[in-house]
């Protein structure tokens, strides 16, 4: 082969790479267009390894909040799917949860056992602040509070630090909280009683708020079996609260015979696969965009199966690092935490008066919320004279 074949060999390649950047382009802005989103910005430093997406949903009511999880996902196409869907959902927890701001969401792709470091968290600062206050974030999936002291040396725009580092604290605390709060509600609306006693939860997954959950829902008197891929969470807890706590396997816990299953691990869990061999009366969990789809909230409906819309649930981590930006006040992010009790039932006699799925009801609520305050922002707050030219 000639010097001119290669050479046009060459180009030939380089417009292929460009025609599939401008198709991958185009199915970015299609998935954009699909979720109602303003902004999706990739952040890569290589000296780091870090590789980073950050959805940017919607602002309607405030700058984009939402945490930054980090998972060692198998595709960049898988990142961006989840952070898409979470920014999505962090809109809609913001809506319901009266705060005002929008949704957004950052994933790291790495995985948080072995590729974290000080500067790879230094450089997700720096890339959260070039937003230039358009979206803050924190701790989610896989991260931790600590990790984001590296990340505030750059930015402001950081919340749910540590205390001793000028935060709120860890978020998990008012999530479980929270969640607890959801199945009070539940069990009021089932049962008519909070009460919690006696009561069998399966909780999937033991981090940071599935742990909190057990011990919380211990303290209720309630009975619980819990599941996690790492099992020395398991058998600690299984320790700590001996008869009060019962283990089971990561597959069978969505089958588990109960009234309340708790999704505190990853998103999905209610799909076509699973949706069948559920064996609860309710689900009432921490975990993000538990439905796959819209139609599971459909069909868990059909089913007689209450479900406690996901980001409704575990809106107490988002009211603390909101409360956090306001001046961080204990006892008001716990009061605003436990409207979620009276929110929850509102949704569940809706979603009963119109015979729809709670998670269409949920969704509704959240839309009458935004149109109102966007209507409000239609009213100009000030105007300098200057600009008038004069
Ligand atoms: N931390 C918060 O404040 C907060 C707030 C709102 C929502 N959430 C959501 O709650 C969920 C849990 O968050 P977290 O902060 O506790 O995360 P975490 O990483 O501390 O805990 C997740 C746990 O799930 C386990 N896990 C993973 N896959 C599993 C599987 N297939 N089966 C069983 N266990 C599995 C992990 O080993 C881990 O112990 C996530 O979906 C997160 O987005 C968290």
């Amino acid at each position: 082969m000639g010097m001119r074949d290669m050479g046009s060999m060459k180009i030939d390649q380089g417009k292929n790479q460009e025609r599939e950047d401008q198709a991958m382009m185009r199915d970015i802005f299609d998935l954009m267009d699909q979720h109602g989103h303003e902004q999706v910005v990739f952040c890569r430093h290589r000296p780091t390894g870090l590789k980073a997406i950050i959805a940017i949903h919607n602002t309607t009511l405030g700058p984009a909040l939402g945490g930054c999880r980090m998972i060692p996902y198998s595709s960049t196409d898988e990142a961006l799917e989840d952070v898409l869907r979470l920014s999505k959902g962090m809109t809609y927890k913001c809506g319901l949860a009266d705060a005002d701001f929008g949704g957004g969401k950052m994933v790291i792709i790495g995985d948080p056992r072995t590729d974290k470091t000080p500067e790879l968290f230094r450089a997700v600062g720096r890339f959260v602040e070039g937003l230039n206050g358009r979206f803050l974030t924190g701790t989610d999936m896989g991260t931790y509070a600590e990790d984001f002291v590296h990340a505030a040396k750059e930015s402001k725009a950081i919340v749910g630090l540590p205390k001793e580092h000028g935060g709120s604290g860890d978020t998990s605390i008012p999530t479980a909280f929270g969640v607890l709060q959801g199945m009070k509600a539940t069990a009021k609306y089932l049962w008519g009683s909070p009460e919690l006693r006696g009561r069998k939860v399966a909780v999937q997954g033991v981090g940071k708020v599935g742990y909190r959950l057990v011990e919380l829902l211990v303290a209720e008197g309630a009975r619980v079996v819990i599941a996690d891929i790492n099992e020395e969470r398991c058998m600690e807890l299984a320790e700590k609260y001996g008869d009060n706590v019962e283990l089971t396997g990561v597959d069978t816990i969505h089958r588990v015979e109960c009234d309340i299953f708790a999704p505190c691990a990853r998103g999905g869990v209610v799909n076509d696969e699973t949706i069948d061999q559920l064996r609860c009366l309710a689900i009432v969990g921490s975990a993000n965009n538990q439905l796959e789809e819209t139609r599971h909230g459909d069909y868990l409906h059909e089913k007689g199966i209450l479900y406690a819309p996901d980001y409704l649930v575990n809106a107490g981590g988002l009211i603390q690092v909101a409360d956090e930006v306001e001046g961080y006040e204990e006892k008001r992010v716990l009061a605003k935490t436990k409207a979620i009790y009276d929110m929850l039932l509102a949704i569940y006699e809706r979603s009963h008066a119109e015979n729809i799925a709670t998670s269409r009801a949920a969704d509704q609520l959240v839309m009458e919320r935004i149109e109102k305050v966007a209507d409000l922002r239609r009213i100009l707050l000030g105007f300098h004279l200057s600009e008038r030219g004069r």
